[in-house]
């Protein structure tokens, strides 16, 4: 047994011990925290009646309570902390040399720190630690890293890797090269994992430098499929947290996400990583809420999706482009300027005495308040009024007063209705308007659902969200020019951008890459990834063809050639499925799909094969789980997934805009085995 083996083996056992050691002192402490909480209950509970009459004894004693339940949380989340490292403590070794010294010292990298005790030097060290960086950054040789203190320089002399399941040492070995190609193919290579997997063994140095990047504001990733964008943002959130305990909590970090079942797919690797989990939304349904005194209801994408694809429509699809585009933005501007004056009919106020002339209003409006959103502007000279009002009468307004003279300065704004204004800014740019019906008539479709909400925080200011502190935009090629202006009116905290040009869903490739440093107002950092870990040789070459785009850096792995294939019907489609299907058996996948390009068609699929006796799981845009097994669903649901096999199914016949990009999406959702299977039927056209 070589030397690298037995050591990180007697190493692994001193490390099991301590660590349940200290899991056990952890108990008691726990434990003891716990009574001490009841006691101080019951104590308040017994005596909360004769405490003093200001209240200072009850304030102690509720302070008292809640330091001692934050202790004990803590404690909590160590032990959990710990536990979880009692399957795998660590993965990586260092060994560094000092300049000036003449020994190294040892590193051992896990998921999180470890020592016998509070304040002692750690066994083990947070794979976000600084040190830990020589372990992702460096071969053996000269290297250096950023302590707080500054930079630290010395010499690797051995680094180390293992891998530990269940507490039984898998491998050691020594690497003398860059984390090992050979460990990252085996590792994808396996099947196994159902949901994105935590990579902190495996990072490698491209993605390590974007993952610690704390000095750009804006970070702004593309990369191509498989690249490991997902998962870099979510290991740098983690990485964030680490270094920034005091102003950065979980719940300070919002992903916007393509839909809940990928929210699922990801959900797990924070807490893998001993952070708890972070906020997660998507955008159409946050568009949706924010415009609920506005419509009804609003489309999502996934409609405006659909119809593209069912009912194409080249002079509809030009509308709904330019209606997300810059021009549109500009147009807005320019209607703003005039609707200054067309949406005013200002008139003399008088109310018990107090009289404001039109100029007067008019000067006010114009000159004194002019920075106000012009539909909150009037509130302000409302309570110019008011104030006014209250200091002469030395008296408060009462609630009836108050909004009858809210009425009078309201009347001054022909309408206050966002839809209504709406259907102005349609009409000067000639666009045919929305239906004229009351608010709980009124459903928008997709291409208005962005500019109407941009137009309304124009109308009104929306005022930044001050409660998230980093925001990861995932999928950006996806957002228009107008959803950007947006995101910047609401969010002006640090951000992670990410995503891949060639998967968007649209019938071009966008590059939102250009004009985000414009809408942002600030330098943003680009970092293009290319390389990709997820597909083998075989499906990354063919994913490539399908845009004639050029094969992305790869790791050499090798798998089954793609199968293309047409048939005359969909049976003898799914007939070609079953037979190649392998997610059961012993050395089976965990997990296939079939992903096919619209709803209907997906449903009609998953209901045929379910008829053949074959266990699946449909997801459609309700869905918010993500299982293993067989995944029936549409390309547009399947993004950010990945899938052991993967069958594309579409029909031949149909003209379909989408299809160039959602066959790429689709093949590059493949692990290991590639399908492509067209139908040539008349059923669905
Ligand atoms: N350093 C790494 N070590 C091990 N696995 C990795 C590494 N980087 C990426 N991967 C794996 O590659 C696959 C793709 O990663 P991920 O989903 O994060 O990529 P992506 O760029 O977001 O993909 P897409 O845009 O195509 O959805 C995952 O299985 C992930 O675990």
């Amino acid at each position: 047994m070589d030397y690298c083996y037995t050591e990180g083996i007697s190493f692994l056992e001193k490390v099991t011990e301590k660590l349940k050691e200290r899991i056990e002192k952890l108990d008691q402490s726990i434990l003891a925290g716990q009574k001490d909480i009841e006691s101080m209950h019951d104590y308040y509970w017994e005596n909360y009646t004769e405490m003093d009459q200001y209240g200072y004894e009850d304030y102690d004693n509720q302070q008292a309570l809640l330091s001692q339940t934050n202790a004990n949380n803590e404690l909590l989340l160590k032990r959990r902390r710990f536990r979880k490292m009692l399957d795998s403590p660590f993965f990586g070794r260092v060994d560094f040399v000092y300049d000036g010294e003449e020994e190294a010292e040892v590193f051992y990298i896990g998921i999180g720190n470890f020592a016998e005790d509070t304040g002692m030097t750690p066994l083990i060290y947070d794979w976000r630690a600084p040190v830990s960086g020589l372990f992702y950054d460096y071969d053996k040789g000269p290297a250096s890293y950023q302590a707080p203190a500054g930079t630290l320089e010395g010499e690797i002399t051995a680094k180390r890797q293992y891998k530990i399941r269940k507490r039984k040492m898998i491998y050691a070995f020594e690497s003398d090269t860059k984390i090992d190609d050979e460990i990252l193919k085996t590792e994808l290579g396996t099947n196994g994992d159902i949901m994105l997997k935590n990579i902190v063994s495996t990072i490698q140095k491209e993605q390590n430098a974007i993952i610690r990047n704390t000095k750009d504001k804006i970070l702004a990733i593309q990369g191509v499929a498989g690249s490991g964008k997902t998962s870099v943002a979510l290991h740098r959130i983690a990485y964030l947290l680490y270094h920034d305990r005091e102003n950065l909590k979980s719940s300070d970090v919002l992903i916007l996400s393509p839909n809940s079942v990928f929210a699922d797919y990801i959900s797990h690797i924070l807490p893998e990583l001993g952070e708890e989990p972070v906020q997660e939304m998507s955008f159409d349904l946050f568009a949706y809420k924010e415009l609920k005194g506005t419509a009804a209801d609003c489309e999502d994408r996934w409609h405006h999706l659909e119809r593209t694809m069912k009912f194409p429509d080249e002079e509809r699809e030009r509308i709904y482009k330019e209606k997300q585009s810059e021009v549109m933005a500009a147009q807005i501007e320019g209607f703003l300027t005039l609707l200054e004056d067309s949406l005013m009919d200002f008139k003399d106020v008088e109310f018990k005495g107090l009289k404001k002339t039109e100029s007067e209003l008019i000067q006010l409006f114009y000159v004194k308040f002019q920075d106000i959103p012009l539909l909150k502007r009037m509130d302000a000279v409302m309570e110019y009024f008011v104030d006014e009002f209250e200091t002469l009468r030395d008296r408060d307004l009462s609630d009836e007063e108050r909004e009858y003279v809210q009425e009078k300065f309201d009347r001054m704004y022909v309408t206050k209705d966002i839809y209504t204004i709406y259907n102005w800014l349609m009409e000067d740019c000639g666009y045919p308007c929305l239906a004229d019906v009351p608010c709980e008539k009124r459903v928008l479709e997709y291409e208005d659902v962005f500019p109407m909400l941009y137009l309304k925080y124009r109308l009104m200011g929306r005022g930044s969200h001050r409660r998230v502190k980093h925001l990861v935009i995932d999928e950006m090629q996806d957002y228009s020019y107008i959803q950007y202006l947006i995101l910047a009116e609401l969010f002006s905290c640090s951000m992670t951008i990410l995503g891949d040009k060639f998967q968007t869903m649209d019938d071009h490739v966008q590059d939102v890459l250009p004009f985000l440093p414009k809408v942002f107002g600030r330098k943003v950092r680009k970092i293009v990834m290319d390389k990709s870990y997820r597909n083998t040789v075989e499906i990354a070459s063919y994913a490539a063809g399908i845009h004639g785009s050029k094969v992305p850096g790869l790791l050499e792995r090798h798998g089954k050639e793609v199968m293309e294939a047409s048939f005359e019907n969909m049976e003898q489609l799914l007939e070609k499925v079953e037979e190649n299907l392998k997610i059961s058996g012993e050395d089976g996948f965990e997990t296939a799909a079939v992903l096919a390009m619209t709803e209907e068609e997906a449903w009609e699929i998953s209901q045929l094969l379910k008829k053949r006796g074959l266990p699946l799981s449909y997801i459609d845009r309700d869905s918010s789980a993500f299982k293993p097994g067989l995944t029936v669903t549409t390309f547009y649901l399947a993004k950010g997934l990945e899938f052991d096999q993967v069958f594309t199914v579409w029909n031949e016949k149909k003209v379909n805009p989408l299809l160039t990009q959602a066959k790429y999406i689709c093949a590059t959702r493949a692990l290991h085995e590639l399908y492509m299977f067209g139908e040539n039927s008349e059923y669905y056209l």
